[in-house]
Formats: C-alpha cells, structure tokens, sequence
C-alpha cells in the first residue's frame, strides 16, 4: 500500500513554477520534492492556498500527485506577509478536506512557518505527525532586515512553538541546524540535515559557446553572472561595485543580471533595478552590464552554461538553489560565506566564498578566476562531481524517505493494531518452531562434538575462551558464567573459562587507541595457550574482530568452535566445529545460540561429572560419598585422551 503524504506549502504552490518564469525557491522545493517522493513510493497531495479563481479546487498535477487549493482570505493574489491572518481559516478548510474525504495521511510535510502552524493545529485534531522544513527564519532574517520585515511580530514565538510541537525538523545546511538549536532551543535529535536539489534533466553542462550564441553575448567577453530575485538582501549592488574594480584590471568583462519583476528591463516597475543602475552609473560600468530582466525557467541553463563565473553574494541565504543549478551547469560559483552557500559551495574547489559586502575580496577572486583559466576548468569539473554526488533531487528525496519512515512510526495508523500484534506474535512463535526443528535437524552431530572437545579441554586443564558482539557478547558471559559457576549439578569444580567481553577496560582502551579489530585478538594473544579452546558467537559470522581473534587463535595451536547462523560467513573457514542455525533472522539465531550453549553446558557437565556419579552410586559397596564426587579432580582424570 502506498504511504499518503500530506504536504503543506500555504503561499508557494509547485504550479507556479509552470508559468515558466523563475519562481522562488520554495515553490521549486515542493514540486520537485513531491516528484522524486512519488517514485520512493508515496502518493502527495499538496495543499496551498487558492489564489487563482480560474483554477479548480483539486488538480491531478502528475501521477500520484494532486494540488489540492484551500480557501483562506480572498481568492486572489496576496503578499506572503498578509496571510497570517488567513491560516486558521486555511486550518479548517484543510480538516474538512481531509475528513470529507476520509483520507489518512502518514504525516504532513509543512513548508514555511504558517503552513507548520496548520499542520501543528491539524496534529491536535487528527493526530496526524508533522516534518517541517522552515526554509526561512524569522529569527535570522530580523537579524539581517530589521524593521524592514514585513511579517507578523508573533512569527519568531510561533516559530518557537512549532520547534516543539514537530516530530522532525528538516534543516537545509548545517548553519541553519546550528540556528535552530542556538535560537530556538531545537532538541540536536529531531534536526536532520536534508539540502535542496537540483534536477539533472533541468540542469546540465552545455557547450559555453553554443550557450552564448542563443542568448546573444559576446564569445570574447569574461562573463560574470548574477541570477535571483531583485530585493536588496541579495546584495547584488555588491556585485556592481566589485565588477567597477574587476573593470580596472580586467577587459573585456561583462556582468549579466538576470532578474526583476518583469522580462523587459524598460518596462521594470522594480525599484531595486533603479537602484542598482544608480550603482552601476556611479561604478562607471553601465556599458558591461546587461539588465536581462526575468526569464523563463526553462531558459536559465543557458545562462548558466553562458557565464565563466556565477557571482550571489547575499547578506544571508537559507539555502540558495541558485549556486546549485550553477555548478550543475559547470559555472564555478563565488557566493557569500553565509547559510547553506558555505556548505554547497567548497572554497577554492568549486568556487570561492567571500563575505558579503565586500566588494574588494569579490573583485579579486573574480580576477583569479578571470587570469587563470585552468582554475576555471578545476573547479567547473570539481562543481559537476560535487552537485551531483550531493545535491540531485533523488539523493535528496531518498534521505527524505528515509526521515519519513521514521516519522510514520509515530502515527497509530500505522502502528499495528491489536489483531496484527496478535498475529505477529503468532508468526514470531511459529519461526521459533520452525528454526528449532531445522536446527535440531542439523546440528545434533556437531553439537555433541562440540561438547567433547570442550570437555577434553577441561580434563587436560587447559581453557576456553569465549567473545562475541552485542547480544553475542552478553551470550559469551552467559556461557562463561554456566562453566565457571554451576549448571544442573549443585557440587562441581570450577570449570576455566573467560569471556574477552567482559574486560571493558582493556575492550575500551585497546579501540579508543588501536582498533576494535583487534580488541578479542589481543586477549587471545595475551590469555590463549597451546588446547585452548576459543569459542565464537555471531550471528553473521562476519564480526572482523572475531574473525581476528581465531586467526591469532589458530597460530597459537589452539581449537576453534564458532556458533554462526546465515551462511556461517567467514568465520566458518577458521573453525574446527561449526554450529551453523539455519536461519537469516539476527533473533531466531541469537535464540538458538542461547538454547545450544545451555545443551553444551548440560553435555559438559554430563561427560565431566555424572559419569562418575553414575559409575560409583551403582556400586553400593562401594564407599565414595557424593561429596567426594563433587570434588572430583579434573586433572586426576586420564581416561580421556586426544580431542574429538
Ligand atoms: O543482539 C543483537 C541483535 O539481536 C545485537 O546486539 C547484535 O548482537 C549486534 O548487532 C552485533 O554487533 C552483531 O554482530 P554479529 O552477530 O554479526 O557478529
Ligand atoms: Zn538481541
């Protein structure tokens, strides 16, 4: 059955993106997010808000993926920083949806900070988990806007409240993670790292000549490029002021600003463009700048592919797809030192990092970059190895399934319920059987020669040695503690038997300063002699250490027995005795370890001591208290000779 997410995305609908012009970021996120989900598996309904009369309620996007419009405030346009007001109508229009149709989702994916605040209400109502990825923070973009921030003053409380209330919180790069918990006291353990993406079929590498030639710049020119909305926290009148200096030392350069409102730069109702051709007057660069205006989406890889250097040196940046879709193009990227440009761009490998506002830095690694062109060809090769190996939208929608099937735990609809525990356990019960009877099918004969060597061992005084990982090593101290101690018989001699797990000091020192492949080897060189036995558990049979540990056993003349399960692994090659549990359950075997290891202890002390009981209570005449026999000598014995 497949998963049903529920995504929320109140301002930024993955439709807007269709239109072709470059929507921001958000909108990208949810769309192409929803995309590679769909293929891990999950059917996505998104929910955003109705903004268009034209459109219908429900649209079947692609396979499996609906946009599902909610009305909240009028249905029309509206800034992002005036919804606020609307949520709670968005709030329960989203239930009466979701309860009209009776559907259940997993858990709801919430984007942006309101649509985290409905998804926090519909949890209380519909217990449904939530994920959400912020974003954007209101805390860190008051830091950097000021009063210029138009949100609502409640957003950084809200914010706060949100970070308690999600099950998991998905942070863009690790700056945004180290913002959430010094800001807003998120919990280390419900913040994963998961970046944004690019698509690969949307964002390639391109020949730069061809690039140029449909978008009409000159093949000679050293071109930077600046690509993103226009608002002034994007900083680009810093990459006006560093082109003026870069024009002082370098000809013929020429910055491409693409951007605005509009896709005609004459008809740019943005104050901003006004702004920065003031700049560029005062810089004396007008004649190398191209105001390109906003272009379609579909046409931003050409300039990409076009430029020699992608330049965004905003004051703070969440995440910043823009550097992404660069390097999938194979343009280098300088970006600002800040947010999750640090962490997609690679100083000095894919590009370079600079502060923002500061023109004179920016100037000068675009001249590096513009004198050296086998630096361009390094890191334009290093960019493409590194957006692709990190940052494609499957990569990204796979570590979101991944949090997802966590997430999903938390919701009781898919939690079993009664009848499918009862079931379980009747399942878990009738693979318990089922392994018995293979395993008592098999081991019957290996077994019993286990016992004999281990009993030989004991008659010659010599020792068993006994490790193992995790449950194994808690079944090593259980099998030590039945020879050194008793079993069924209340009287007996000590039998010598070390567990190597039981050592933490020596386990703890010897991985913290070696290695744990050596922590059960270096015991067994230390303790082991010439007839001891070294008994392994594993599961797998292939815990390196113990393997290491029979290897060292093997060089010292010693005996092997190892009690595996699967296929026995490597192990079974350095053992003398194999006790292999058909079974691939980590659990079935680690039972039958359990049971084997008490039928051991039962044969052991059967060979070792009640023949003797046996023997001399049969004769009446014969004088020997049980006493007597309880203090029976192991070393007195010489009957038996040579092992198994
Ligand atoms: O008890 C369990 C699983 O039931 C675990 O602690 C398990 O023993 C550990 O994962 C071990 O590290 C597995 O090692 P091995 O059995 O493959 O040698
Ligand atoms: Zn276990």
């Amino acid at each position: 059955m497949k998963r049903k997410i529920a995504f929320i995305s109140e301002h930024a609908s993955p439709l807007a993106t269709l239109g072709g012009v470059d929507s921001g970021g958000q909108n990208v996120y949810v769309g192409e997010l929803a995309k590679h989900l769909v293929s891990q598996g999950y059917e996505i309904d998104i929910f955003t808000r109705w903004d268009n009369s034209n459109l219908p309620m429900v649209i079947n996007w692609v396979n499996d993926i609906r946009v599902i419009h909610i009305e909240a405030g009028p249905v029309e346009v509206m800034e992002k920083e005036k919804l606020y007001e609307h949520m709670p109508e968005f709030t329960s229009n989203m239930i009466s949806f979701i309860t009209k149709e009776n559907i259940s989702y997993g858990l709801i994916h919430a984007n942006f900070w309101m649509s985290a605040m409905v998804a926090a209400d519909i949890k209380k109502v519909l217990n449904i988990p939530f994920v959400v990825t912020f974003h954007a923070l209101g805390y860190i973009r008051k830091i950097h806007q000021g009063n210029n921030d138009k949100f609502p003053e409640e957003r950084i409380d809200i914010e706060r409240k949100i970070v308690e209330e999600a099950d998991q919180i998905i942070a863009e790069c690790p700056q945004d993670k180290e913002d959430l918990i010094q800001y807003y006291d998120a919990k280390t353990e419900k913040i994963t790292i998961i970046p944004c993406g690019f698509n690969p079929n949307e964002f390639y590498p391109m020949d730069k000549m061809l690039a140029r030639m449909v978008l009409n710049i000159d093949c000679n020119e050293f071109v930077v490029l600046q690509l993103g909305r226009m608002v002034p926290r994007k900083g680009i009148d810093n990459v006006i002021s560093a082109v003026g200096r870069l024009k002082k030392l370098a000809s013929p350069i020429r910055l491409v600003v693409v951007g605005g409102e509009t896709d005609n730069i004459e008809t740019e109702t943005n104050p901003e463009i006004n702004r920065l051709r003031d700049i560029a007057a005062e810089e004396d660069v007008l004649d190398c700048i191209t105001f390109a205006g906003r272009k379609k989406r579909d046409i931003l890889k050409y300039y990409y592919a076009a430029a020699d250097v992608f330049v965004t040196t905003p004051w703070y940046e969440p995440f910043g797809i823009t550097p992404l879709e660069s390097m999938a193009c194979g343009t280098p990227v300088i970006g600002s030192n800040v947010g999750g440009i640090k962490y997609s761009v690679e100083d000095g490998k894919t590009g370079f990092l600079v502060e923002p506002n500061d023109p004179e830095m920016l100037a000068l690694k675009m001249y590096d970059m513009f004198n050296d062109p086998a630096l361009l060809k390094t890191m334009r090769k290093n960019a493409l190895k590194r957006v692709n190996a990190l940052f494609t939208w499957s990569k990204v929608s796979e570590m979101m399934a991944s949090l997802y099937e966590r997430t999903l735990l938390l919701n009781p609809v898919y939690r079993m319920d009664e009848d499918e525990a009862l079931n379980f356990i009747d399942e878990s019960f009738e693979q318990v059987v089922d392994t018995v009877i293979k395993t008592k099918q098999l081991l019957a004969v290996p077994t019993l020669r286990a016992a004999t060597m281990m009993a030989n061992c004991f008659r010659k005084n010599k020792k068993v040695l006994v490790c193992g990982n995790g449950g194994s090593a808690a079944e090593s101290l259980h099998f030590v503690a039945e020879l050194v101690g008793r079993f069924e018989i209340a009287k007996r001699q000590a039998l010598p038997a070390i567990a190597l797990t039981a050592d933490t000091a020596t386990i703890t020192a010897w991985s913290n300063d070696v290695g744990y492949e050596d922590v059960f080897a270096r015991q067994v060189e230390a303790y082991g002699q010439k007839g001891d036995i070294l008994f392994c558990f594993s599961t797998s049979g292939q815990s390196v250490n113990v393997i290491n540990a029979m290897k060292v056993a093997l060089e010292k003349n010693m005996y092997v027995i190892a009690m595996t399960g699967k296929d026995g692994g490597a192990m079974s090659l350095y053992a003398h005795v194999n006790l292999i549990i058909p079974s691939d359950s980590t659990q079935r075997i680690q039972e039958m370890h359990l049971h084997l290891l008490h039928t051991l202890c039962s044969l052991i002390e059967d060979k070792l001591f009640k023949n003797k009981i046996r023997v001399k209570t049969s004769v009446k005449t014969h004088l020997v208290s049980e006493k007597v026999n309880a203090k029976y000598s192991l070393s007195t014995n010489t009957k038996y000779n040579g092992h198994a």
